[in-house]
């Protein structure tokens, strides 16, 4: 049975902006239920990896071994599967069911885009293995079906995101820097619980669409985050990263506030909450800093539950190895 492996990498957001609504169509625009946002995306070195196989049934099926992975149709690799045989009935009746089995290393809930990896994951195994030949702009449109962050897990690298995130402009890649990442074990973050509750807090100062949004959107392309990454500047970079969503996770959550004020400590070139949480992370300049880093916060907080990574920027998205 022919199969593929690929490498599924993590995010981190070092900028996350929520403008307002975002809205779909043309003149009889709507309401999607899913805010517009700008964001600087940026892949990682944290992995998982995902096995692709042709079983020889015809059915779908998923292996995880991780306790808060399902195992069944609501897994979003397993979604994925099932969207390919949607779009191509004739190669999914060609080729038969298939096999995923997912290794995981990223954490579970923690605001690191893992499910959304593994499901780009999946459509770039099928596309080889039903011998599609799609393009990356096809199989970005059918990750958009599937989430918001899926499209930009595709291609990876450094990407500024706007819409609801899954419209994607390349950034010069940002690789040799590290960044360290701390999350509790115990503790996951809903990321719709996260956009609603931001919506009901601070909904009334949402941007209209129309001259106020496309002045805000001006401002970030021509502004200082944009600058930083142009020049590679990672000391900018640092100073720079923000996250809208830190407002509503923070209060809600003391011990992440308590993480965040860990790293702040230790003089990273700068630290954050990534996506909707509950993961913080810190930006190094070197291996030795990061790895200093995570030595002072594991001693700031001993706590067992508490889990650390250390990883440096990735310049790819999914990845075949086999
Ligand atoms: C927090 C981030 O991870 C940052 O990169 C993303 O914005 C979320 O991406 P995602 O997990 O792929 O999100 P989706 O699966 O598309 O949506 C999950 C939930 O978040 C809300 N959501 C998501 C993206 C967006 N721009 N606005 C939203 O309000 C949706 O209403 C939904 O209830
Ligand atoms: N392949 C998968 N990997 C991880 N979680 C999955 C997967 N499929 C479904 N889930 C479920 O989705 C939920 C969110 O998982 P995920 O790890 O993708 O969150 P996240 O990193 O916060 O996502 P994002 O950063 O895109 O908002 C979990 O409750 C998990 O049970």
């Amino acid at each position: 049975m022919r199969s593929y492996s690929l490498l599924a990498p993590a995010k981190i957001n070092l900028y996350l902006e929520i403008l307002g609504d975002h809205v779909t169509g043309g003149e009889d625009s709507r309401p999607s239920g899913f805010h517009e946002m700008v964001m600087v995306l940026q892949s990682i070195s944290l992995t998982d990896r995902v096995d692709v196989r042709a079983s020889g049934t015809d059915l779908i099926r998923v292996y995880c071994s991780h306790p808060q992975v399902p195992n069944d149709a609501s897994n979003l690799a397993y979604r994925a599967a099932a969207l390919m045989s949607k779009q191509f009935p004739d190669k999914f009746a060609r080729y038969g069911g298939v096999d995923i089995t997912i290794h995981k290393q990223i954490p579970v809930g923690a605001g690191l885009a893992g499910g959304s990896s593994n499901a780009a994951a999946v459509l770039v195994g099928l596309d080889l293995l039903w011998e599609l030949g799609l393009t990356r702009d096809e199989l970005q449109d059918l990750g958009a079906v599937l989430g918001s962050d899926v499209p930009f897990c595709i291609a990876g690298g450094t990407a500024l995101a706007t819409g609801r995130g899954e419209q994607l402009d390349a950034l010069p890649a940002l690789t040799d820097r590290y960044v360290v990442l701390a999350k509790y074990r115990s503790l996951s973050v809903s990321t719709a619980w996260a956009y609603q509750t931001y919506r009901q807090q601070f909904g009334a100062s949402y941007l209209r669409r129309g001259s106020d949004l496309e002045q805000r959107q001006q401002q970030i392309h021509s502004g200082a985050m944009m600058a930083a990454i142009a020049q590679r500047d990672a000391t900018k970079m640092g100073q720079l990263l923000r996250n809208d969503l830190e407002k509503v996770v923070l209060p809600a959550h003391p011990q992440v506030v308590q993480l965040r004020e860990a790293f702040q400590q230790t003089n990273p070139l700068g630290t954050m909450m990534s996506g909707s949480g509950p993961t913080v992370f810190a930006l190094a300049e070197s291996q030795t800093q990061a790895e200093d880093i995570q030595a002072r916060v594991k001693a700031a907080i001993a706590n067992p539950d508490l889990e650390f990574w250390i990883a440096t920027f990735n310049p790819f998205g999914i990845r075949i190895v086999e």
